[in-house]
């Protein structure tokens, strides 16, 4: 339905109507205007100087009334003076509940609001009604095609999109189940022969909020028509902040010492500390000034000989993986999965069946026969043993294992064919970020390897003599 509507229109207007769209919602725009930047009209529109601006004078860049703002909060007052929003939210139980269920049925439901294949009126239009039609298509990797994606084999992005792909199936199902029973969605949404509602369609809200939801201090996820329209940039290049004003309003002002000339550009950061994964994931881009992927999350397996294998997955708490990240001109890594992987009984380590109060038998982890209430603590226990030193050259050990394996199967994309129906965009992008990452995994299993060998060779003129760092390797 989402992108039918903006093929035929009645779900697109063009940027020009922006603003008298936003001043007539009670907007209101100081020295800034929006549209796309000349020489870069590939990032869509962005927010620009009308004259010389400079931090500390004048008023906030863009102040944004409440109401306009699609927060959770702000769905749930919709939906006072919208019964079938209200139906809606309360058929989806605790996933409406939460910000991101809220603004993703929410969204949905303008984009119904507006299609004219719906005979019957439904909803009560709000501004955000017409907002939607503003944003753009963005060509997130969960729109890639299977070609494409296979560019990413080897890349952290690419079993973060299969993990996506199977939550954002999750959620459809979970939305479709619950709202199944409702007369005019099961008429108009889920119809067998004419439904209008399909999974593309999930994946455009999805795409809407991903790229375009802020952290906002004082609210929390949501989306804020106008400073949604500000384009990233980091470091010293962040032109200025978004923030709630003592009226929740909220606002964009410039960072401290900021002078912006006419006709440029004034960004914000989406997170300065975010890897090339991530940027691209959520954003769809990667800034050319990127030269390292700064952070990546690395899966983990427990081998299958491992006798406690299947009960260590039931216990574990950890994400099972391990992050590697830019730390200074070294990398650095953590994980608190690594030390379920990496210790056994002979160890300590028990994994039991006790009763609950109730009767039913539930699975716990022991350390030295005491109950672990949580695996992530491992590490604190593992770090007050004798063995410690033990247990961390098996961690490092088996990291830099791994690391070793995801640098070969990057090695073996170096030069991938380039297929006819394979587009610019997702060639260059998934390029770049095997770039970025097998040079950070280089740079990792250096730095794993001189771990390896502190730890087996502590004091340096240990075993042979010489010092570790000059002999063979
Ligand atoms: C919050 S929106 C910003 C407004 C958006 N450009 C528009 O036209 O509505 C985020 C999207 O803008 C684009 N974008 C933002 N910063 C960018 C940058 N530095 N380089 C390329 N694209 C950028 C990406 O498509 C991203 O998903």
């Amino acid at each position: 339905m989402i992108r039918r509507g903006r093929l035929q229109g009645w779900l697109r207007r063009p940027i020009s109507e922006f603003r008298p769209w936003a001043e007539f919602n009670g907007v209101s725009f100081n020295g800034i205007k929006i549209g796309p930047l000349p020489g870069f009209e590939d990032r869509g529109s962005t927010i620009i100087a009308e004259r010389e601006l400079a931090a500390g004078k004048g008023p906030s860049l863009v102040v944004v009334p409440t109401d306009l703002i699609l927060s959770l909060e702000g769905v749930n007052v919709s939906a006072k003076a919208d019964q079938q929003l209200k139906e809606l939210l309360d058929s989806l139980g605790q996933f409406g509940r939460t910000a991101r269920g809220a603004i993703l049925v929410f969204l949905l439901f303008q984009a119904s609001i507006s299609c004219p294949d719906i005979a019957e009126s439904m909803g009560v239009p709000c501004p955000l009604t017409e907002y939607i039609k503003f944003l753009p298509e963005e060509l997130l990797p969960t729109f890639w095609t299977e070609d494409e994606h296979e560019l990413l084999l080897g890349t952290t992005l690419k079993s973060a999109i299969n993990a996506k792909l199977n939550s954002l199936l999750r959620e459809f199902e979970e939305v479709r189940t619950a709202t199944a029973d409702i007369e005019w969605c099961r008429k108009y949404w889920w119809d067998e022969d004419d439904g209008l509602i399909t999974f593309d369609d999930w994946m455009q809200v999805d795409a809407m909020y991903r790229s375009r939801a802020l952290e906002f201090p004082g609210i929390g996820d949501c989306m804020v028509p106008c400073v949604d329209m500000a384009n990233h940039s980091s470091g010293d290049a962040t032109a200025a902040l978004y923030e709630k004003d003592e009226d929740g309003n909220g606002v964009l002002i410039l960072r401290d010492g900021k002078t912006i000339k006419k006709d440029e550009e004034i960004t914000i950061t989406y997170g300065d500390e975010k890897g090339a994964c991530e940027m691209i994931f959520s954003y769809g881009f990667i800034e050319d000034s990127m030269d390292s992927a700064r952070v990546m999350f690395i899966d983990l397996t427990i081998p299958d000989d491992d006798p406690l294998r299947a009960a260590k997955l039931v216990v574990s708490t950890a994400a099972p993986g391990f992050r590697l990240f830019d730390k200074g001109d070294r990398t650095g890594w953590e994980s608190d999965f690594i030390w379920l992987v990496c210790i056994n009984e002979e160890d300590g380590l028990g994994i039991n069946f006790l009763q609950t109060i109730d009767g039913k038998l539930e699975m716990k982890s022991l350390w030295k026969g005491e109950e672990l209430a949580d695996t992530a603590d491992l590490r604190g226990l593992l770090q007050k043993e004798a063995l410690w030193d033990v247990y961390q050259l098996r961690a490092v050990a088996i990291l830099q294992g791994r690391v070793e394996t995801q640098i070969q199967t990057l090695y073996e994309m170096v030069d991938p064919e380039r297929g006819d129906a394979i587009r610019d965009m997702p060639w260059k992008l998934a390029g770049r970020l095997r770039e970025l990452e097998l040079a950070l995994l280089e740079r990792a299993y250096g730095d794993l390897e001189d771990q390896v060998r502190h730890l087996r060779y502590p004091n340096p003129r240990d075993t042979c003599g010489c010092h570790p760092q000059t002999r063979q390797r």
